[in-house]
């Protein structure tokens, strides 16, 4: 190892040297992608995990490396808890398919314990009735958890007002909160006042707002979001992740990237070092994949994630198995394609 390893700092040559390119199949299309590919590192402290989507560019993606130094050449420190609630994502599905999507977050016996549904909604292509019909059908096969839908910024605010009034209804008053309904952070602001102008009751939480902004707090300086998802790769990290959720004082849920289970240790790692976790956490997203680096996938059963800790009693991603790494990696172009992504992002670096 070299001496930057031992202060947690690889240099390029050695990120380079490790990197696994791999593809991951998605059982359905969400948020436009049909696979996932990302690139695992190991290093002194364990595994993690680069995955910044294919269309991001440095500087966003110099924090998606950070994350992924971070859990390999630092750790993912201890846990506060030793197991997670999370919520079922329901991509932007027609209703018929909601059951098979909720499948595989339990059985009868266990469906009625996951607390909360992520619903996607204003898809391209797709109406607001398809939106309502969806999240009819969850909260009819989900009587008692609580409802989120997701827009990605894709509403105007007038629309966004219309929507949420409703999806309110045909959420059968179990709306948690609108992520992200509209797009920047002075307009989830107006949205809010809007919302209130009109005697619509739905709290809102911005995600892309917190983590494709330069300055992650300003949503909350501006008082532009009732919470704040956070994602650890886009954040940079644990560590500066948790920084963000105290210095911004709103409640927090803590959401995947549409990692492998290696990287979705990390947002275990955050989730499980919060001080408080109110809301259950958008870390059930392995169930959106077809085949995972590890023998024993990170999935959630009755509703929970459990929290993977190593004999020091820290959090650390799971091992990849080398068969399931040699059969799910990719060379070639994609390699080389990632390895040019990755010296972007290091040279970009703004981390210590
Ligand atoms: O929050 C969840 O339930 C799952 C994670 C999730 O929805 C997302 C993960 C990664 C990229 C995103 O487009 C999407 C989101 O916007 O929240
Ligand atoms: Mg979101």
């Amino acid at each position: 190892m070299s001496a930057a390893a031992l202060q947690n700092r690889p240099e390029l040559q050695e990120l380079l040297e490790s990197a696994v390119v791999v593809r991951l199949p998605m059982l359905t299309r969400f948020r436009g992608h049909t696979s996932r590919e990302a690139v695992l590192f190991s290093g002194p402290a364990g595994w993690g995990e680069f995955a910044p989507f294919p269309e991001y560019q440095p500087p966003e993606t110099q924090h998606w490396l950070a994350s992924a130094i971070e859990a390999a050449w630092s750790g993912l420190g201890a846990p506060l808890r030793r197991s997670l609630p999370v919520n079922a994502t329901v991509p932007a599905v027609p209703p018929e398919k909601v059951s098979e999507i909720l499948d595989r977050y339990g059985d009868s016996g266990t469906l009625d314990a996951v607390q909360a549904v992520k619903i996607k909604v204003a898809e391209p292509g797709q109406t607001l009735d398809d939106d309502v019909a969806r999240v009819r059908e969850v909260a009819r096969q989900m009587p008692t958890a609580g409802i989120r839908v997701d827009a990605n910024g894709a509403w105007s605010l007038s629309e966004a007002v219309t929507a949420l009034e409703q999806i309110g209804a045909a959420a059968e008053g179990r709306l948690d909160y609108a992520e992200q309904p509209v797009a920047g952070i002075e307009p989830l602001a107006q949205l809010r006042e809007a919302l209130e102008r009109n005697g619509i009751g739905v709290r809102i939480a911005a995600d892309e707002a917190v983590r494709k902004a330069e300055d992650p707090l300003r949503v909350a300086r501006l008082g532009a979001a009732d919470l704040i998802v956070v994602k650890v790769p886009p954040l940079g990290g644990v560590s500066r992740a948790l920084r963000i959720v105290e210095e911004a004082g709103l409640p927090a849920v803590v959401s995947s990237a549409l990692d492998t289970s290696v990287g979705l240790a990390a947002g275990v790692a955050l989730a499980a070092r919060l001080p408080e976790l109110p809301y259950a956490c958008g870390l059930g997203t392995v169930t959106l994949f077809c085949d995972d680096v590890v023998p024993q996938p990170m999935l959630p059963v009755s509703g929970r994630l459990r929290v993977p800790v190593n004999d020091k009693g820290h959090i650390a991603a799971p091992v990849p198995n080398p068969q399931k790494l040699a059969a799910l990696r990719v060379t070639g172009e994609r390699e080389l394609w990632w390895h040019q992504r990755i010296r972007e992002a290091y040279s970009h670096r703004i981390y210590p």
